[in-house]
């Protein structure tokens, strides 16, 4: 980001911004260019899906979103503030390790593989976050925690182990865990594709839910009829680029790229 810092601090903040807004963001690994200047934004309360070939780079842009990783160029801001950077004193100086770990509070994350604590049982693994990181009593962050199992679908399980339970249990467990932290916005990094196809539903269900209640929300996402169902938006990505976005219904029933009607027509 360090050669944008001029064009940075003469953009300025007036006006409405979205919730999430990336403009022109790149990221290399080594001679690997794999993002080559996305545009995204997302406001409040929407349900953003993305979706692209293997390899296009859209876990690196989610990563980037909940800064982690760092791009090489352009600008994330989330809620209109700016992901990686502090503008103090006329200058942009880059966060602390404290500064990107109150940011992640407020950036919920659910991966692919649900990244449990396999020590914990569901209900310590959901509390956990508020009665250690944010120095909830720990009295008050179980309680909250069977609440948001319960929200999840999932009274009466908070006693075991993440081994005992499925897959879609696990993966609910993981977004209970997320919503425990009370996040401004949500990041979905593929959450049902390693999935036993019959437990997809399930989790897709409880997503549906936060959507209706408002949460803010972007998702990579293999689940084209999800995105056409809930979605507000929907950005193909391709290339390290976003090729196409619009309404998802729109763009499904009538893409206007070749990219994109050749990869809706190997998925659909
Ligand atoms: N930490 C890393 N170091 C080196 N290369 C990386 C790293 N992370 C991602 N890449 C490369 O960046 C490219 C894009 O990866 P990314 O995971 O973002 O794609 P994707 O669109 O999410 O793919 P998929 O749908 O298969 O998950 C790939 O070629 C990948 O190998």
């Amino acid at each position: 980001m360090t050669s944008t810092t001029t064009s940075l601090a003469e953009t300025g903040t007036a006006g409405h911004l979205p919730l999430v807004l990336a403009e022109q963001v790149t990221k290399s690994f080594g001679n690997h260019q794999v993002l080559s200047g996305i545009d995204f934004s997302v406001e409040a309360g929407e349900v953003a899906c993305i979706i692209g070939p293997s390899g296009s780079g859209k876990s690196t842009f989610l990563r980037c979103l909940n800064a982690l990783e760092k791009p090489n160029g352009g600008r994330i801001r989330i809620d209109g503030e700016d992901v990686g950077f502090n503008y103090r004193k006329g200058k942009f100086h880059e966060w602390n390790s404290a500064e990107y770990a109150k940011f992640r509070l407020n950036v919920g994350m659910v991966f692919q593989r649900f990244n449990l604590f396999a020590n914990m049982t569901a209900l310590e693994n959901v509390a956990c976050g508020p009665a250690r990181v944010k120095g909830e009593p720990k009295k008050l962050a179980l309680a909250r925690a069977e609440e948001l199992l319960e929200r999840v679908g999932l009274a009466g399980h908070g006693h075991k182990y993440p081994m005992k339970l499925s897959g879609g249990q696990q993966q609910r467990v993981a977004i209970a865990r997320s919503l425990a932290m009370d996040p401004q916005v949500m990041l979905f990094d593929e959450p049902t594709s390693a999935l036993d196809p019959e437990l997809v539903d399930e989790v897709l269900e409880v997503m549906k839910s936060l959507a209706v209640g408002g949460m803010t929300m972007v998702l990579v996402t293999h689940e084209i009829g999800f995105a056409r169902e809930v979605a507000d938006s929907l950005a193909f990505i391709d290339g390290g680029v976003v090729v196409e976005k619009g309404n998802p219904r729109e763009l499904i029933a009538n893409p206007q790229h070749e990219r994109t009607q050749q990869f809706l027509s190997k998925v659909l």
